[in-house]
């Protein structure tokens, strides 16, 4: 009969790590006895179960063997001294204290029926026993394997004998099983503890913390069982595993300052031991001051080296680095804390730093990329959400539940809420601190960050009062209208105006369900309002209150609504309408193509992709000196109002047209003459004014005069299409907010209907919807921009500096609108825009003044 696949799988898990069938087979049987055939039990974690067992039943026949010998000198030394008063006692308690720590105990019992029934409890004692001074001090914790009554116990053990003892002499009794382990763990961790010359004896086997090996010695694995004859583990050898071993893995990791308190001289909380979290049951968790180590290397590194430091006492200490990595060994995560409340958490990448385009990211960097993913795969859209928040939520957490203060919590989402609630009171108890400044954050040139959010256990714990609970779930009710509702709204008068409300709940988790999918398409990411779909992100800010910018979809080319007849027939745009013998960069050529007729057989550009500053001084004083402006015959603006009587037109600027090569040219797309088609460079920021105006924009860097910022971007209508639309909005509160694409109605004369377009943003557009208007001294100017096609009616309407920016400033443009003319497709507005050439005010001071004559 074919063996079990079970079976045999059971046989390949433990050859791998070097363990023999012969070996495995008696263990597997009993252990199959004992677990009543639950195959789970055994094969979960990489079969740790059964390579602990044989491990285990490996010592406790070296142990038998050891103490037979150990009988037989005793009778011997009896013998000898023979009439000796003082010595058969001295004798008595030697046996008896052998006898103590000796487990002469059959696999079954010793082992089944504690050590593996009690698997979680065993790595808890591991963890706990055998971390750092500091962490040595929860003396309820640590831990020894003790023989009474014929049964392996774990009891407490002075954890001060364990520390006061530090390489001076054997540690507390250990068993061979952990201390095998322990070199497990450690070596696929890259740290490794030498073992003490007083491994060689069964019940004083050295600590993996104190155990030392004087001088710097290249470290060369050995194999995974490396025993002298006597089965004993050689003084001075690391015991590093080649092959793969159980992923069941504790490191208990060395502390080399002395002992003095549970805290470091900067009171920082070291870190102590790490493990799998998937090893232990939440329940598992050491408490206090424990840290973990979320670490997933299923291979152990392939070489290590030993780099050890002769503290001067005698005693040797090590520390092992990685000389070779695991090819992809993911992130390492580790919490530590100390007893007086402070929660440190640090993150490791060790493979990163393989990586030939491995660079430290900046903490900022990882913020808002985490920032990004909690949007985009969580759906936690609050503004208000802090990477920093959550990590620093984690420390009270764990805090939380290393105290027992959580313990009530209950599954699932109640689950979620309330840690949101216990999070939020510790925010309103410790009001900004841990936000603005105690959650420091460094990241290291080791590929790791460290965030440290101190959160004081000794603070009274509160209880969740009724009154609280309600603040959050309207908190969390609110947010929810916010996102349904347009947000903008809802938050004003509510308890987001209050300061201490923001702390309330800033974690806002909005399940997907909750949202439809066009809900969802239309909230902003924060750190790109743009939604990838630009060359750049564009982030937005607000720092005045809870608002969200307002919904819209974003687009970053003009797209026809229905009517416009926009269409680029290639066999449309002639010779004289591009430059397709150019080559390369048309900047370059000595004579300027064809495609610079526009702009008087000279580029617009210069070759820093500057507008040049000759034309935009002209584009600029054209602008606001109103010098030319142009009154059409019958004016489409007037026409669309479908009124009885055609009323005059109001006039139009003239502009002059700037004209980019295109795909029809030759050149290249970085040609010099492509400016505006390459979209949009500089960094840029939507954030909510706070002079009444609204969201705006503002330029994060500084910005030379003449840069290109952005294309004003929206839907193509009709200026029919767009009056029906604004009669529309009117009748439902809303307001658009189009541009006239003007410039050549009157030499062209009246086009036909679908000729005659503008661009609408209110629904469909792309960053420029948020420029905010400025009179006459805007730091923005709008050039029209030719690109695909040379018929003047649909152009690009490009925006460009007037003057220097400053990073920070915010960027403006004059509308060119006339807050006498309500007609006007852009809706007047009360001008805040704080110039003072300000149209608006100069006309209230107009209307005050005639009044008052
Ligand atoms: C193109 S939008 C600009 C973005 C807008 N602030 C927002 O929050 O979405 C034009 C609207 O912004 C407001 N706005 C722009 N410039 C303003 C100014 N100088 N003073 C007051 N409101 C202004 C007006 O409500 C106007 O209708």
């Amino acid at each position: 009969m074919a063996p079990s696949p079970r079976l045999v799988k059971a046989f390949r898990a433990m050859r791998d790590i070097g363990i023999s069938e012969d070996k495995t087979k008696p263990v597997l049987k009993k252990l199959l006895k004992v677990y009543e055939r639950n195959w789970e039990l055994i094969e979960e974690e990489n079969y740790r179960a059964l390579a602990d067992a044989i491990f285990e039943e490996e010592d406790s026949q070296v142990l038998k063997q050891n103490e037979r010998k150990n009988a037989d000198d005793e009778n011997l030394e009896e013998a000898l001294v023979q009439g000796d008063s003082e010595r058969p006692l001295k004798r008595l308690r030697l046996r008896y204290q052998e006898r103590q720590a000796t487990p002469s105990l059959s696999i079954c019992e010793s082992m089944l029926s504690e050590a593996l029934l009690k698997r979680p409890k065993l790595e808890e004692d591991e963890l706990l026993g055998n971390s750092s001074h500091w962490h040595s001090l929860d003396k309820t914790k640590s831990a020894q394997h003790n023989v009474e009554n014929g049964r392996t116990e774990t009891q407490p053990v002075s954890s001060q004998s364990h520390t006061r003892n530090m390489g001076k002499q054997p540690l507390s009794p250990k068993p061979l099983a952990v201390q095998k382990l322990s070199h497990l763990q450690s070596c696929t961790l890259g740290r490794t503890e030498p073992c003490a010359t007083g491994g060689s004896e069964p019940n004083s086997l050295s600590s993996h913390i104190h155990a030392g090996n004087k001088g710097k010695q290249p470290f060369t694995p050995p194999a995974v069982h490396t025993k002298n004859p006597k089965g004993m583990v050689e003084p001075g050898i690391i015991l590093l595993p080649r092959q793969k071993i159980p992923s069941t893995l504790v490191l208990i990791e060395p502390k080399e300052e002395p002992f003095t308190d549970d805290i470091n001289a900067n009171n920082i909380p070291q870190p102590i031991a790490e493990f799998r979290p998937d090893l232990l049951s939440k329940a598992d968790y050491p408490a206090g001051n424990a840290l973990m180590r979320k670490s997933c290397y299923e291979e152990p590194p392939a070489s290590l080296e030993v780099d050890t430091e002769n503290t001067g006492d005698g005693e040797n200490r090590s520390n092992c680095e990685l000389t070779t990595i695991p090819e992809d060994s993911p992130p390492s995560l580790e919490i530590a804390s100390s007893p007086l409340g402070e929660v440190k958490i640090s993150l490791s990448c060790v493979s990163a730093l393989r990586r030939p385009n491995f660079h430290m990211p900046t903490l900022d960097e990882l913020k808002e990329s985490m920032e990004e993913k909690c949007l985009r795969s969580y759906k936690i859209v609050d503004p208000n959400f802090s990477f920093i928040k959550l990590m620093t939520d984690m420390c009270g957490c764990f805090l939380d539940l290393a105290t027992n203060q959580s313990h009530e919590s209950q599954e699932g989402l109640s689950n979620t809420l309330d840690l949101l609630k216990k999070s939020s009171v510790r925010d309103a108890l410790r009001a900004d601190d841990c936000l603005k400044n105690i959650c420091k954050g460094s990241s290291t040139s080791n590929g790791s960050v460290d965030i440290q959010c101190p959160v004081e256990v000794s603070a009274p714990y509160i209880p969740r009062s009724l009154q609280f609970i309600n603040d959050i779930e309207s908190h969390i009710r609110v947010s929810k209208e916010l996102i349904l509702n347009g947000y903008a709204e809802i938050a004003k008068g509510r308890e987001f105006k209050d300061s201490d409300s923001s702390n309330l709940g800033t974690l806002v988790v909005v399940p997907q369900c909750e949202l439809t999918p066009d809900e969802l398409r239309s909230l902003h990411d924060v750190n790109d309002i743009t939604k990838g779909e630009e060359g750049v992100k564009i982030s937005w800010r607000n720092e005045i209150n809870n608002e969200r910018p307002p919904s819209f979809h974003y687009i970053p080319k003009n797209m026809v609504f229905q009517n416009a007849h926009v269409n680029f027939p290639l066999s449309r745009i002639g010779e004289t309408n591009c430059c397709s013998t150019c080559f390369g960069d048309c900047l370059s050529s000595v004579v300027p193509c064809a495609c610079a007729h526009e702009t008087g057989r000279e580029f617009a550009y210069t070759s820093e992709g500057l507008v040049k500053e000759e034309i935009l001084n002209d584009r600029i004083f054209m602008t606001r000196e109103k010098q030319n402006l142009l009154f059409c015959r019958e004016c489409p603006v007037e026409k669309s109002k479908n009124e009885d009587i055609l009323e005059a037109c109001k006039g139009h600027l003239e502009r002059k047209i700037i004209k980019e090569c295109w795909c029809k040219c030759g050149c290249i797309k970085q040609c010099g003459n492509r400016v505006v088609q390459r979209g949009i460079i500089c960094k840029l920021q939507v954030f909510l004014t706070s002079d009444g105006k609204g969201w705006g924009i503002r330029t994060l860097e500084k910005l030379p005069k003449g840069a290109f910022v952005c294309e004003f971007v929206g839907e193509i209508l009709t200026i029919r299409e767009l009056y029906e639309r604004r009669m529309q909005n009117t009748n439902s509160g809303k307001h658009t907010c189009p541009v006239l694409l003007d410039a050549f109605w009157v030499p062209k004369g009246v086009a036909r209907d679908e000729e005659v377009l503008c661009l609408d943003a209110s629904f469909y557009g792309n960053v420029a919807r948020f420029i905010n208007h400025r009179c006459l001294d805007a730091n923005l100017i709008e050039m029209p921009v030719e690109v695909e096609t040379p018929d003047h009616y649909y152009y690009h309407l490009a925006l460009f500096t007037t003057r220097e920016v400053d990073a920070m400033e915010e960027l403006t443009w004059d509308y060119g609108i006339d807050f006498d003319d309500h007609d006007h497709p852009v809706k007047a507005f009360r001008c805040q825009c704080g110039s003072k050439f300000c149209r608006n005010m100069k006309r209230l001071h107009r209307s005050r003044f005639s009044s008052a004559r």
